[in-house]
């Protein structure tokens, strides 16, 4: 069967730094595939690629066996990014009410804002929610024209424990209607507790890759962390 997203040797450099070098992996339907590594690793990068907002160098990137960007690939992906400035004056029911519109078979919008508990500030601008309610927004955003494929880069970052649970329920009921996530984290826990695959990055590369249990026979997830990282500056 084609993995949902299949990359093999992907490089991408911005002048003198190299961001990803020849990173290979695979995120398959009905999984959740973690991507851990330092600051500037190349992990944003790579979902970058994925999401077709930046072009590879080298290598070979395919999403449902075809190419990032292309019009059928954005149909059938969600991204929730770190931050997305763009959506400033936007009321956060109406940017979902909006992002719904472009797809032919969305959630419905209200159940979603049931869902991440966004109805207190559904009418609020986007600009002017906290920190935490926009990560629900984004969230939201990314799964409300029921993707096959969503990346989530670093859902939980600044989140209280309980608005991380609910990220964490959302995310186990994405993979229990098979769909394939491609999650970052810094959150050593959350990895474990969420993710079927591992894959730790440093230097634009993969340097281990295994489930939680492989990864933590000689330790934590976080001495895995520490063993195959170096947090060196490029
Ligand atoms: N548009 C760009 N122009 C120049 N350099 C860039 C650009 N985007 C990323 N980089 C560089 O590529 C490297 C990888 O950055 P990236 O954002 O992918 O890291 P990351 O693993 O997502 O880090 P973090 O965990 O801090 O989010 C960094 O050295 C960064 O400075």
């Amino acid at each position: 069967m084609v993995p949902a997203l299949d990359a093999r040797d992907v490089c991408l450099s911005f002048g003198p730094v190299h961001a990803l070098k020849r990173l290979t992996l695979t995120a398959e339907e009905g999984r959740i595939t973690a991507l851990l590594g330092p600051n500037g690793a190349g992990k944003t990068s790579f979902i970058r690629c994925c999401t077709g907002l930046a072009r590879p160098d080298s290598g070979s990137l395919t999403l449902f066996g075809e190419a990032p960007g292309s019009p059928a690939v954005l149909a059938r992906i969600g991204l929730m990014p770190q931050a997305t400035g763009a959506w400033s004056g936007v009321r956060a029911g109406e940017l979902l009410r909006y992002l719904a519109s472009l797809y032919a078979d969305p959630h419905p919008v209200d159940d979603l804002i049931a869902l991440l508990g966004i109805g207190p500030f559904e009418k609020t601008p986007y600009r002017r929610l906290s920190g935490g309610q926009q990560q629900a927004v984004n969230l939201a955003g990314a799964i409300v024209g029921r993707p096959g494929l969503v990346f989530l880069d670093e859902p939980t970052a600044g989140l209280d424990p309980r608005a991380r649970r609910l990220t964490w329920d959302v995310v186990r009921g994405l993979r229990a209607a098979g769909v394939a996530v491609l999650l970052t984290t810094h959150d050593m826990t959350e990895a474990a507790e969420l993710a079927d695959r591992v894959h730790i990055v440093d230097m634009g590369e993969v340097r281990v890759s295994g489930t939680a249990s492989e990864l933590t026979v000689d330790g934590s997830l976080e001495d895995a962390y520490l063993r195959y990282t170096t947090g060196d500056a490029r």
